[in-house]
């Protein structure tokens, strides 16, 4: 039996201006639907995280990233399929973020995240925010 676990590498931007975060609302027929999330996608055979990053903050919110620092990378078993998400702070950006794909997104205050609104993974993410950038 094959036992190696095969994750799906995502690239994650936290998008940061002004102690507030550009989330996006998950389309509820997809994995994860209905929470919210930050912008990104699955990483393309072979392709560079930071790459893969501004390709689907481009695609999904129509910025183009111009400062990324990696934050944390975050492994996690959804049980039905387990995900790699390489987390990146975008501090620098040209473009105003807007729902580019039709999905919902808004300026969430940093003060005010909650874990319960995110997929499991982020909570890591979530705590690092609430300390780190506040
Ligand atoms: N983008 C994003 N994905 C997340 C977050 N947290 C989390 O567990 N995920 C999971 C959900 C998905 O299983 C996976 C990302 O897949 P995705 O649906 O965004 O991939 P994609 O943009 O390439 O979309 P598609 O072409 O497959 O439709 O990572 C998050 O904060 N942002
Ligand atoms: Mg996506």
């Amino acid at each position: 039996m094959d036992t190696k676990v095969n994750y799906i590498d995502v690239a994650v931007g936290v998008i940061l201006r002004d102690q507030k975060t550009y989330v996006c609302l998950r389309p509820t027929d997809k994995h994860q639907g209905g929470k919210w999330e930050f912008p990104g996608g699955k990483i393309e055979a072979g392709e560079a995280a930071e790459l893969a990053l501004a390709r689907e903050l481009m695609e999904e919110v129509a910025i183009t990233v111009t400062q990324a620092q990696p934050l944390t990378t975050i492994e996690h078993d959804y049980g039905d399929k387990c995900v790699r998400l390489f987390v990146f702070a975008v501090t620098g950006f040209d473009g105003e973020p807007t729902g580019a794909e039709g999905q919902s997104g808004k300026w969430l205050p940093l003060a005010d995240i909650d874990i319960a609104d995110f997929p499991a993974a982020n909570r890591e993410i979530i705590e690092q925010l609430r300390t780190t950038f506040r």
